[in-house]
């Protein structure tokens, strides 16, 4: 622990894992249960993202996207059917940033060192009592590394892909599962693949292969870890 740091005796949980293993929904639901803080470090990621192609930045152009990451505003609210709600310089994005397309921008922005310094200090300012769950790539590697609870998801790429097509499907999105999975893949390569942070378990994390594993039945395993 960091004895620096004020809120390093906070207990954290950190969820990390691919595309589609669950993070987010079993992020949510154990933070619920355990009446904790949710961190959805992705969505920051994807919020940079959009705001930079709101204002036609180049992807191409780090300078530029480290300055919108500084300058771009996150806000997090609960609706009240529970649902998270994500306000990108005041604006409901919700729907936006959960897309594909919102989801590989964000892939990308998130390979540029100087991007992920810009977006640390805030991700640790969620360290609150009584305590966080923090769901994202690297939030047991280098965001939370003396978290007390660490969590590593996985499913096999076939499984996510089609619990995203179906996400999709009940939201009336036309998809297509071969799309979807080469979406994935390449994603999960990205992302495991850049040179800063990339998606790989901490040493110390508990690894759940969700595969043929129903959500309620990942809830369990994972409170289980944290109030034996
Ligand atoms: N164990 C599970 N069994 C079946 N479906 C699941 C399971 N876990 C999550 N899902 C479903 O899979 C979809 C993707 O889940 P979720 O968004 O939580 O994944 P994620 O890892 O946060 O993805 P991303 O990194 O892209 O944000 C959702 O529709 C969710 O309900
Ligand atoms: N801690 C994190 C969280 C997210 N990212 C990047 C890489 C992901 O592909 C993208 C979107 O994340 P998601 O909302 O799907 O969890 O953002 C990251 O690099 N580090």
């Amino acid at each position: 622990m960091n004895s620096a740091d004020p809120h390093s005796s906070i207990p954290v949980l950190t969820i990390d894992g691919p595309s589609g293993s669950g993070k987010g929904t079993i992020s949510r639901l154990v933070s619920q249960q355990l009446g904790w803080h949710y961190l959805d470090s992705g969505a920051l990621y994807r919020a940079v993202g959009v705001a930079a192609g709101w204002a036609d930045l180049d992807l191409a152009d780090p300078a530029a996207l480290v300055r919108c990451a500084f300058d771009t505003r996150v806000g997090f609210r609960d609706d009240p059917s529970g649902e998270l709600r994500v306000l990108v310089n005041d604006i409901d994005a919700t729907d936006e940033l959960r897309t594909e397309t919102a989801g590989a921008a964000a892939s990308a922005i998130a390979a540029i060192p100087e991007v992920r310094s810009a977006l640390k200090d805030r991700q640790r300012a969620f360290r609150q009592a009584p305590g966080l769950v923090a769901d994202g790539r690297d939030m047991g590697t280098v965001i939370f590394p003396d978290a007390p609870f660490k969590v590593f998801l996985t499913a096999s790429a076939e499984e996510r892909a089609e619990r995203r097509y179906k996400q999709l499907k009940d939201k009336g999105v036309s998809v297509n599962l071969d799309g979807l999975l080469r979406e994935i893949l390449a994603r999960d390569a990205r992302d495991a693949s850049r040179a800063v942070a990339p998606l790989r378990p901490a040493d110390d994390a508990v690894r759940i292969d969700t595969t043929g594993l129903g959500i309620d039945a990942v809830v369990e395993r994972v409170l289980q870890l944290v109030t034996p």
